[in-house]
């Protein structure tokens, strides 16, 4: 049976699990159940903290983990990212009063408070920068109003807790991070991995992409088609009126009202778009 690590809470916990019931599979049924088994895909389901999953994979223990890229480099575990599973994004900064630094080599002889002590410290380090890193679990937003560091370095998102704090951002981002799918450092992959991977893929695509149909007179195909090439080829498929034809193409969900404008204006005609639930491409 494939072992599978989900944050229990936090962040990525909720969109986690929705992406693997979108996947197709059967997830816990209540919040503080701590596995869940699918019997009929033979997979186990360990819901963890997400700055521990890394260490489970990390170790064998567990297959294949749901956590944060961040949260995975700053644990230094065995363990690398396989899939980037586009939800849960963040950006890793500094922050201080504002006009108290401006770069990361103004950090020399400072203390910077952080949960991320790996992060920090190799980024430290990379821009030959000596200070202290003072180790909290969280809020470390308060730490410069309380008086015990001089920065932080924190997840951002939309910056909203740091301006409570009163302190600005400084310097260049430390990383970028989302949620992601972790294996085994140079663990061998088998078919029952595959077969999670191609299953979540499948839910990132249907996620970004939508069926677009038209009806398009056939001497305006081949314009039409370069607008809605699709992933692999369009479908064209003869309509009952004679000189045009019907078209199927997946899209980008993004681009699509921009596509749908320059198609009508080519003279395509019925033009409408799906969701797509589910897909293998
Ligand atoms: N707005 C956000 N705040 C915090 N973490 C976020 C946010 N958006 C995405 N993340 C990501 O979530 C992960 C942090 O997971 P964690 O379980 O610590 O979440 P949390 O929201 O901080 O929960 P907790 O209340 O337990 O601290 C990191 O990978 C981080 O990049
Ligand atoms: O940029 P924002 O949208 O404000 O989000 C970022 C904040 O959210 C997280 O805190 P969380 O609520 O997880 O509390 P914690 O610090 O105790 O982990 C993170 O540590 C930041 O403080
Ligand atoms: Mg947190």
């Amino acid at each position: 049976m494939l072992r599978i690590a989900v944050p229990n809470k936090g962040s990525l916990s909720e969109a986690a699990t929705q992406m693997l019931v979108e996947a197709g599979y059967r997830q816990r049924r209540a919040a503080r159940d701590l596995t869940a088994t699918d019997t009929a895909n033979d997979v186990q389901f360990f819901y963890l903290r997400p700055r521990d999953i890394a260490t489970y994979v990390a170790s064998g223990d567990l297959d294949l983990g749901i956590t944060g890229r961040d949260l995975l480099v700053d644990s230094a575990a065995e363990a690398e990212e396989t899939m980037a599973l586009g939800f849960g994004g963040s950006t890793f900064r500094y922050a201080c009063r504002p006009g108290t630094a401006s770069t990361v080599t103004d950090l020399e002889g400072k203390r910077i408070a952080t949960s991320f002590t790996g992060v920090v410290r190799a980024n430290l380090a990379a821009n030959g920068v000596s200070a202290t890193v003072v180790h909290l679990d969280g809020a470390v937003e308060n730490a410069v109003g309380l008086g015990v560091a001089d920065a932080v370095a924190d997840v951002v998102s939309t910056g909203a807790t740091l301006r409570q704090a009163g302190l600005e951002i400084f310097g260049e981002p430390l990383m970028e991070s989302e949620a992601i799918l972790i294996r085994r450092r140079g663990g061998s992959s088998n078919g029952a991995q595959d077969q999670l991977l191609r299953r979540l893929h499948g839910v990132m695509v249907a996620r970004s992409y939508v069926m677009l149909a038209y009806d398009v007179l056939a001497e305006d195909l081949e314009r039409a088609c370069a607008l809605t090439p699709g992933i692999e080829s369009p479908t064209i498929s003869p309509l009952h009126r004679e000189g045009w034809v019907a078209v199927q193409s997946m899209t980008e969900r993004a681009e699509v009202h921009r596509i749908m404008d320059d198609l009508y204006e080519l003279g395509a005609r019925g033009i409408l778009v799906t969701d797509i639930h589910a897909c293998r491409i």
